[in-house]
C-alpha cells in the first residue's frame, strides 16, 4: 500500500515539524485558481516535490505549491494544484493530500475546480455551489476507497447523502446575497468523470439525463476520501465552458479556454471564499449548538 496511516503519518510529521501553522481549514485550488491562494498574510510555501509521498502537478496551470498562511485570523492551508486520475496517478495518490490535511488537525476541506455546464440555466462563469455529485468512475471501481478499510480514517461503509455540508452552503449562499453575486451563483450536481478527453455530445447528454448539472474530471475522489474521515465539506464549482449537447452547435472546449475563463473570475471566487473562511465560526457555532 502506498498511501498507508504510516506514510500518512510520516509526511504529515515532516510537514509539521517545518511549520508553526496548524490549519482548521484546507483549500484546493482547481484549474486556473492559485490566485486564491495568494492574498494570504504569513505565508510559507512547500513545493510538492520536496514533500514526501506527495505527488507532483503535471497540469498546466497546477503549480504544485502547498501553501500555508492566514485568511483574516483563520489559518489555512491550500493546495495550488491538484492530482487527477488521468495523470495516471491512482485514486490513493489523487486524494493523499485531503488525509495529511486531516491528521494535521483541518476540520474543513474547500474543493474547488473548473467545470463544463449541462444545466442549459448556466452561464460561463456562473460559480456552482455542488450540492452533491455523480462519481462515475466509482461506478466502475475507480474509487478511492476501495481495499481494505483502515478504521482509523473511517468507516468500511461511509454515508454520502451528506457529503456536501447544507450549512456550509447556506453560508455560501447568504454571503453572495450580500456581495450582490446571487445572479450567478447557482446549486447543483457535479459528475465525474476520468477525462481527459472533453466529452462527446452523446456522453453530454447521457450525463444531463443522469441528472448532472456540471461535469469536471476531479473533486469527488477527494470529497469521497474526506467524507470518510469525518472533514466537513464545501465545493465551488466555476463554469468554464457550457457542454455541446447539440450537433448543430459548434463550440469546441479546450484547456486554454478553461484557464481563461477561471483566472478571469478568480477573483470574485476569491472573495466569496475569504469571506467564507472569516466567518466559518459561525457555522461551528450553529453545529455545536
Ligand atoms: O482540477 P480541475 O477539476 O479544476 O481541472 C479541470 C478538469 C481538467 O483537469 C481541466 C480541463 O480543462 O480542468
Ligand atoms: N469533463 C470536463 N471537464 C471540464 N473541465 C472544465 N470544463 C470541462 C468540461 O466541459 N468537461
Amino acid at each position: 500500500i502506498c498511501c498507508s496511516f504510516e506514510h500518512c503519518k510520516f509526511t504529515t510529521e515532516w510537514l509539521l515539524s517545518r511549520t508553526r501553522h496548524r490549519p482548521k481549514i484546507a483549500v484546493v485550488c482547481g484549474s486556473g485558481l492559485s490566485l486564491l491562494a495568494e492574498s494570504v498574510s504569513n505565508k510559507q510555501v512547500f513545493r510538492y516535490e520536496d514533500i514526501p509521498n506527495f505527488s507532483v502537478s503535471t497540469v498546466p496551470s497546477h503549480d504544485g505549491h502547498l501553501v500555508f498562511g492566514n485568511v483574516k485570523d483563520k489559518s489555512c492551508v491550500f493546495m495550488q494544484g491538484r492530482f487527477h486520475l488521468y495523470e495516471g496517478y491512482s485514486l490513493c495518490k489523487v486524494t493523499f493530500p485531503v488525509r495529511i490535511f486531516k491528521l494535521m488537525g483541518v476540520e474543513t476541506i474547500i474543493v474547488t475546480n473548473a467545470s463544463g455546464g449541462l444545466c442549459q440555466d448556466f452561464k460561463v462563469g456562473d460559480i456552482m455551489i455542488i450540492k452533491d455529485h455523480i462519481n462515475l468512475p466509482g461506478f466502475a471501481g475507480q474509487h478511492p476507497l476501495c481495499g481494505p478499510n483502515d478504521e482509523r480514517f473511517g468507516i468500511r461503509f461511509p454515508c454520502m447523502s451528506d457529503a456536501y455540508s447544507k450549512e456550509l452552503r447556506k453560508l455560501v449562499l447568504n454571503i453572495s446575497a450580500e456581495l450582490g453575486y446571487s445572479n450567478f451563483v447557482r446549486e447543483g450536481v457535479y459528475c465525474m468523470v476520468s477525462g481527459p478527453n472533453f466529452e462527446t455530445i452523446a456522453e453530454a447528454r447521457m450525463l444531463h439525463i443522469l441528472g448532472s448539472d456540471s461535469v469536471g474530471m476531479s473533486t469527488v475522489p477527494e470529497v469521497t476520501v474526506a467524507k470518510h474521515c469525518g472533514l466537513r465539506v464545501l465545493g465551488l464549482s466555476l463554469i468554464t465552458n457550457k457542454v455541446s449537447l447539440d450537433y448543430s452547435r459548434e463550440e469546441k472546449v479546450n484547456h486554454e479556454e478553461v484557464l481563461h475563463i477561471s483566472k478571469m473570475r478568480a477573483e470574485m471566487l476569491q472573495k466569496v471564499l475569504n469571506t467564507f473562511i472569516a466567518r466559518s465560526h459561525q457555522v461551528e457555532a450553529i453545529n455545536s449548538n
